[in-house]
């Protein structure tokens, strides 16, 4: 909670720039630097889609590992009419036994006769043959028709798929072809969510005095986006109790593996009612960041807990929560991930950006013919500026004239940003390439409201 008596409603910024904080860059690399890859480990294949494989799968045995038939019919030795064999006994020259698609073809056969290509009928002593009828081609049934033979698609120990790839789908299932249940994968963070706050409501139109969740509906989306596997999701109350019992681990099961990370919302001023630090300290956690330069997220914390546990405290405040995850969520979920830290590139600027001392700004913002203009509603309480921004932009301390190159990001849901030109001659004016098509007609604002 923010709420306390005789607390100004004016920027809380205006009096706060502890000198502590780290800057906006240092801080991202910490979030990156002190993360260690989670080693690779076995997963169940339903769990393997859009992992990194993290060695080769070979074939266990021939794939197929038996001869089969192709079709359903009969399984044939020499040329007919045959006579009728116990289906799965060895067939002796000039004998049939019917087969369907998939069967084990018996030893003898030397090849299927299709349905639609036989006839079963009576010899001139009356017992039941199987004859060439029907639709049967000339020829038919030559030697291997319709057998699909072991080993056609692999042979034992040949390479299927390799190490380093992406999973998807079809590589699942032909896993699971080659007889296989689970697949080494690269680590990623399991990521446990704590929401706090007893204003916060998760269903329904808040009254005020309350406000409706912003963190349940998107912060496991974007933690996937980052590379974390969303786990438990907890909503705790203002008490440091609440908060205590829900920094630590819980009970486990194979459906609740230990997290890696735990993400809390909320708590991280100063009040009595905001505990991230006095718990971590409990707990006998480290703060890795305590403030970060920036606005809107300052406050966000980074912790590790002494049985590895990394807790990431973003501030309450919705679009803060959300920089502050960009800030040092995104790094350090990368880093446990096998990933890199990502680089930082540049839009050209569609607005004068103020000098904030001391500070690093990040604006949402949108492309307008090319430019990046920092979205409205951008306040660090509101999502709507967010909702519809094409990227951050990371504006530095001194601000920014307009058409300049400022630093920028994209968003984990949205396009790359595009690649900004090189420069021509000296100057580096050339805004980058517009995000959408734009028309040279007449200009319609409308759309840009949102
Ligand atoms: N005296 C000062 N007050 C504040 C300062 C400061 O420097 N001095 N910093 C301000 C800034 S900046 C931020 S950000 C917040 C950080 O607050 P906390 O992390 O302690 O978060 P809370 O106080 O619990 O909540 C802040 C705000 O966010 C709303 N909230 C919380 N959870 C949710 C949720 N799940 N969905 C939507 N909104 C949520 C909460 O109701 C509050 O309005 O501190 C400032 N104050
Ligand atoms: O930095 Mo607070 O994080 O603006 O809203």
């Amino acid at each position: 909670m923010t709420e306390a008596p005789g607390q100004s409603a004016e920027d809380p910024h205006a009096e706060h720039v502890p000198h502590a904080d780290h800057l906006w860059a240092e801080a991202r690399q910490i979030a990156f630097d002190c993360a260690t890859p989670i080693p690779a480990a076995p997963v169940a294949l339903k769990d393997a889609l859009g992992r990194i494989l993290a060695a080769d799968v070979r074939a266990l045995q021939d794939v197929p590992h038996y001869a089969s038939s192709a079709m359903d019919g009969w399984a044939v030795n020499g040329s007919g009419p045959w006579i009728l064999a116990e289906p799965g006994h060895r067939l002796a020259p000039h004998q049939a036994s019917p087969i369907v698609t998939g069967g084990l073809i018996p030893p003898g056969a030397k090849a299927v006769l299709r349905s639609e290509s036989g006839v079963l009928t009576t010899d001139e002593d009356g017992l039941p043959v199987l004859a060439l009828g029907g639709n049967a081609k000339p020829g038919e049934p030559h030697n291997g028709q319709h057998i699909r033979n072991a080993g056609e698609e692999a042979g034992a120990g040949e390479l299927l798929i390799a190490s380093g790839v992406v999973l998807n789908p079809a590589h699942l299932a032909l896993a699971a072809l080659t007889g296989r249940d689970e697949l080494d994968v690269l680590g990623k963070p399991h990521v446990k969510l704590l929401m706090t706050g007893s204003e916060v409501v998760t269903a329904g139109v808040p009254v005020p005095g309350r406000v409706r969740d912003t963190f349940g509906p998107q912060l496991g989306a974007v933690v996937e986006l980052l590379g974390g596997i969303r786990g438990e999701q907890l909503k705790v109350g203002d008490s440091y109790e609440e908060w205590l019992s829900g920094l630590e681990e819980g009970e486990l099961s194979p459906d609740r593996p230990p997290a890696d990370v735990v993400i809390t919302t909320g708590g991280t001023g100063r009040s009595g009612t905001d505990h991230f630090r006095r718990a971590i300290a409990e707990l006998g956690g480290r703060l890795l960041i305590d403030g970060i330069a920036m606005r809107p997220g300052h406050p966000a914390v980074l912790a590790e807990l002494p049985d590895g546990r990394f807790v990431v405290g973003l501030p309450g405040n919705p679009l803060a929560a959300m920089m502050a995850l960009f800030t040092i969520g995104a790094p350090l979920l990368a880093g446990l991930g096998h990933g890199t830290l990502s680089d930082i590139e540049e839009v050209p600027s569609g607005a004068m950006l103020d000098a904030d001392p001391g500070r690093t700004r990040l604006l949402p913002f949108r492309f307008v013919y090319g430019l990046a203009s920092p979205a409205q509603h951008a306040g660090p309480g509101m999502m709507r500026g967010l909702a519809s921004a094409d990227g951050v932009m990371v504006v530095p301390p001194h601000g920014a004239q307009l058409g300049e190159a400022v630093p920028a990001f994209p968003l984990p849901w949205g396009p790359p940003l595009p690649a900004a030109k090189p420069p021509e001659g000296q100057a580096k004016k050339t805004p980058a390439r517009p995000s959408r098509k734009v028309s040279s007609g007449p200009v319609d604002w409308s759309a840009l409201t949102g």
